[in-house]
């Protein structure tokens, strides 16, 4: 261990402190990570990772000190960031240092012309066709049945076509037809195989990656390889095609605009950050992270729901007494709702599928609290332990929305969740998601009552580890509301 460096597990051969976090909890790492937090009495943990020297923040400062300073914004260099890349480090999550700073502003700034992170009257005109569509098929007015048979509907595989259609309407222009819902499924599948196949610190295969040549199936590395490969080609079969129908005076999407300015920067002497592999990158990011998470966190509050009737009846009274029974529920009802607004905010809080954010890197020596932090320290943000701690929460393992909502019922101003992260690296989807996901729960809740089958008992809250958690296939029954 370097000098000064934050208490933690020692270290043992090959792996370093890896096999004490298994030994403590053998599928999620974070909840070993718990373990040791109350082991050794604090906020701030340091133990090496194989070779990699790793620290971890369980407190709000010292989760937002690493978000923000400018020498924690770097990310690992894996093999699976590289194999993901075909041999780069591309798109935004993965990226560091000046292209990856160029590259979410410019995508930042350019999707929303076509209404990611803003908000946007066509973007919630679509999503409403979408949930329409979904409400009509949970009432058998269509027929799909592969998300919906003898009443019951099956989660997450429920919103892949909604969601995927909303991005990929900014980003390709097109959405995926209402008969092609297994296409949908098809790719949301693969992104959700691929995230399953790591986990937030990159597993045995990051740590030593010479032994996908040994044990490629265990290691995880030929799924990766696989749900990529596929995952690359839809984009790149998408972008020939725009590269084919291009036309300089009429911008489909963001594929469009990316081409024009790859044109434009063709001859630049001193190279240019736009390029066709960075462009399928960036799809990447965009498609496979609503694919994932988006998918995840509306499955946990529906499965929540399951096991809490009673909030979801405070639910639907909100909706009826603001929006009423004759249409949807739109983003301008959204300030009138604190209830349900608290209730989304108590699910990201309580299930923190992103139990160690994304890893981020030091990018030279420096100090934190205190303890020296050598260059090249993975540092990971803990958001389960911090969103599960009794002294933050009181009472952290209870669903209980009203902890956001004052004595009037008001949604509380600050809001001490860090579900999307903080800083620079914050979440690129946040406002896209959080709007989105209001949108559907709440068209969802307004048309029906989410039971548990009969005679079924409530689902096991459990989620499957990963890059980040995803949920289980759940089945659950919608009784129309009358
Ligand atoms: C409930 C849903 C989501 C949650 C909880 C979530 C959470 C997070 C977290 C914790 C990070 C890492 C922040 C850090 O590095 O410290 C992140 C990064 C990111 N997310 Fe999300 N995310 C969600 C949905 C989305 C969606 C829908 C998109 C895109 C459509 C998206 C795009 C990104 C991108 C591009 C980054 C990388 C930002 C960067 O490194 O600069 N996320 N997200």
């Amino acid at each position: 261990r370097p000098p000064n460096f934050p208490p933690g597990p020692p270290s043992l051969p090959i792996y370093g402190a890896y096999w004490l976090l298994l030994l403590n909890n053998w599928t999620y790492i974070h909840k070993a990570i718990e373990k040791m937090r109350c082991r050794y009495r604090s906020n701030l943990l340091g133990f090496y990772l194989g070779g990699v020297p790793t620290v971890v923040a369980c407190d709000y400062e010292t989760i937002k000190e690493i978000e923000t300073r400018p020498e924690f914004l770097g990310r690992m260099d894996t093999i699976i960031a590289r194999e993901r890349g075909l041999g780069k480090l591309l798109g935004v999550i993965l990226a560091d240092g000046p292209l990856w700073a160029h590259q979410r502003r410019y995508m930042l700034r350019h999707m929303r012309d076509f209404g990611f992170g803003t908000r946007s009257a066509s973007l919630e005109n679509l999503v409403q066709q979408e949930i329409q569509d979904m409400v009509d098929i949970l009432n058998g007015k269509k027929q799909d049945k592969g998300i919906y048979r003898d009443g019951l509907a099956l989660l997450p595989d429920l919103f892949f076509h909604i969601l995927l259609n909303a991005i990929w309407s900014m980003y390709a222009g097109d959405r995926f037809s209402y008969t092609d819902h297994g296409h949908a499924r098809f790719i949301a599948q693969q992104g959700i195989k691929f995230v399953r196949a790591n986990d937030p610190t990159g597993r045995a295969l990051a740590l030593t990656p010479w032994i996908r040549h040994i044990f490629p199936q265990k290691s995880g590395f030929t799924q990766i390889r696989n749900t990529n490969t596929k995952l690359v080609e839809v984009i790149k079969k998408t972008i020939d095609e725009h590269i084919r129908t291009h036309s300089e005076d009429h911008m489909r999407d963001f594929i469009d605009i990316y081409i024009k300015e790859m044109k434009t920067n063709e001859n630049n002497p001193n190279g240019s950050p736009f390029s066709e592999e960075q462009l399928i990158f960036l799809g990447w990011d965009l498609l496979v992270s609503t694919a994932t998470t988006l998918t995840t966190t509306l499955s946990m509050y529906i499965m929540y729901m399951m096991h809490h009737p009673e909030v979801q009846s405070n639910i639907q009274n909100e909706i009826d007494t603001v929006v009423g029974h004759n249409r949807l529920p739109t983003l301008n009802d959204r300030s009138k709702m604190p209830y349900m607004e608290a209730s989304l905010r108590e699910l990201m809080r309580i299930s923190s599928i992103f139990s160690l954010g994304i890893a981020h890197r030091a990018t030279e020596d420096t100090h934190l609290r205190g303890y020296f932090i050598p260059k090249n320290t993975m540092l990971l943000t803990g958001l389960h332990s911090y969103h599960n701690d009794p002294e933050v929460w009181g009472d952290p393992h209870i669903y209980r929305p009203e902890r956001f909502l004052d004595e009037k019922g008001q949604l509380l101003k600050k809001d001490l969740t860090l579900p999307f992260g903080a800083g620079k690296r914050l979440c690129a989807g946040e406002t896209f998601g959080r709007q989105n996901m209001w949108l559907i729960l709440t068209g969802l809740l307004q048309n029906f009552t989410l039971a548990v089958p009969k005679g079924q008992k409530p689902p096991d809250l459990h989620t499957v580890n990963g890059f980040h958690q995803t949920s289980p296939e759940v089945w659950f029954q919608p009784l129309p509301r009358t």
